[in-house]
């Protein structure tokens, strides 16, 4: 519980906002989500949380007494010390973040007579928070502070990753609108690190860019293993050990997806771009994990032939596991190829709806999506494929080839039962899962 209770308004009811309030709210502040979005405040005000995302209901259950869900601008702002903005910022088709619902948000601020702070959490590129103070400023608004204040949760563990963070940052053109900041995340244990606005900015999008950048490295990695009989599993293991280069985001697989890092990395290439400067690590980055989409396409290929009138099982189509969110997820570019080239997909996700996939046949169990299947493609890492009794299923599948696009499963079992068994960066005979 915060020492002073502040009121806070949140813009935007998604994922970051949701999870912003709640937690908000958990640390003791009164807060007001808004959302354009009349059936998700509706929902809201009804008990129901509109996503996925684990933990986030019993917070929202837990403070619901100081939290309020509107679509009305000025129930919204009342007489908030805080307004987040917390909209989405996706990518144009140029790949330039669209900064429209932002914007939306900074002119339809109504007056504002007493000292409050705009805090931007959505992501945005670098410069936005100098156009948004003078948007402010033109618009009389001057009085009102300004600060940036990135968000670094994940999607699946949002909740624990915004009450116990890395850091917190908070980035401010004037000292006291950043101490107000900080002050609001009291009860918080954390490093804060604070700086200017623009270098705010910049932490958000290069934090991202070195995730991504790991994860095609260590996809490059596995590619090279696979063509030189090592086995990445093993290789990751042994760098990571190494404290300075550690053992996160170094699991290869078939590439990152999401809301974030393909878009965020847009973003920085075009932001780059836009200042004069080629920025040829980040453009790799990107065209690998392009690549590595592809892959299995290629393993398919190989075992298979040509793919007209086969059947291919997609385990897990979130972009990550413990989330329904399929948001550029490794699952839409698969299904899309494979239902290109004339095979049948069959898939299974334990949340997410599966409603992009146009072609492909949703069902309920693994299990089902495997039964007469040619091959079955582990997409995404949940926890349940680890239970799947492949020895039950290595009856019913029309051929028993599993190409484990995560490296979760341990191969020898599923070898010793007859599977072909074919991971990213796995030489063959390679043993042990992740
Ligand atoms: N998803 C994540 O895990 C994550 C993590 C860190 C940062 N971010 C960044 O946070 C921002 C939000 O991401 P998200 O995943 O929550 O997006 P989202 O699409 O899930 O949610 C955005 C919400 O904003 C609402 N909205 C649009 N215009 C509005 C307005 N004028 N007033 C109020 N609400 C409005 C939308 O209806 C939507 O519900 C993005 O910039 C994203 O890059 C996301
Ligand atoms: O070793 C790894 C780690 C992740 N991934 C993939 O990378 C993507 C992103 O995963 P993750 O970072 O766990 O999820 P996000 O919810 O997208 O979170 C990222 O993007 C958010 C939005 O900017 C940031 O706030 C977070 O710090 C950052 O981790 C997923 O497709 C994962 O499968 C890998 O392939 N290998």
């Amino acid at each position: 519980m915060s020492a002073s209770p502040h009121r806070v308004a949140v813009f935007g009811a998604g994922y970051v906002g949701l999870v912003t309030g709640a937690c908000l709210a958990e640390l003791g502040h009164d807060v007001v989500v808004r959302d354009v979005l009349r059936e998700r405040i509706d929902a809201l005000r009804h008990g129901e949380v509109p996503i996925y995302e684990p933990g986030l209901g019993e917070l929202l259950a837990r403070n619901a007494e100081r939290l309020r869900f509107t679509t009305d601008v000025g129930e919204a702002i009342g007489d908030a010390d805080f307004v987040y903005i917390a909209v989405g910022t996706p990518p144009t088709y140029s790949g330039d973040a669209d900064l429209s619902a932002v914007w939306t948000v900074v002119d339809e601020l109504p007056r504002i007579e007493r000292r409050c702070v705009v805090v931007m959490k959505s992501t945005v590129p670098v410069g936005t928070g100098t156009r948004v103070r003078h948007r402010l400023d033109e618009r009389g608004l001057g009085h009102v502070g300004y600060a940036s204040n990135p968000e670094f949760t994940a999607e699946g563990t949002a909740v624990r990753d915004f009450m116990h963070p890395d850091r917190i940052v908070v980035g401010a053109f004037r000292d006291e609108d950043g101490d107000l900041v900080q002050e609001l995340h009291a009860g918080i244990d954390a490093p804060v690190v604070r700086c200017d606005v623009a270098s705010a900015e910049m932490i958000k999008l290069a934090a991202n860019a070195a995730l991504m950048t790991r994860i095609s490295f260590i996809n490059e990695i596995a590619n090279v293993c696979e063509a030189t009989g090592a086995d990445v599993v093993r290789v990751a293991e042994g760098i990571g050990l190494d404290r300075r280069i550690g053992s996160a985001f170094l699991r290869a697989g078939i590439g990152f997806g999401g809301s974030c890092f393909p878009k965020d990395s847009l973003a920085l290439k075009q932001l780059a771009a836009n200042s004069g400067y080629h920025f040829q690590l980040l453009n790799a980055v990107i065209e690998v994990n392009e690549l590595q989409k592809r892959r299995v396409i290629g393993k398919l290929h190989s075992h298979l032939g040509p793919l007209r009138g086969k059947t291919v099982a997609l385990l897990g189509l979130a972009f990550k596991p413990h989330t329904d969110d399929m948001r550029e997820a490794p699952s839409i570019v698969l299904a899309g190829r494979l239902l290109a080239e004339g095979a049948d997909v069959r898939a299974w996700d334990p949340v997410a709806d599966g409603g992009d996939l146009h072609g492909a046949v949703i069902v309920a169990t693994p299990e089902e999506a495997l039964d007469g299947a040619d091959a079955a493609v582990i997409v995404t890492e949940w926890p349940q494929l680890a239970d799947i009794d492949w020895a039950a299923v290595a009856s019913t599948m029309r051929n028993p080839l599993v190409i484990d696009g995560r490296n979760m499963l341990d191969p020898e079992p599923l070898r010793s039962l007859g599977f072909v068994y074919e991971g990213i960066g796995r030489a063959a005979g390679a043993g042990g899962g992740v």
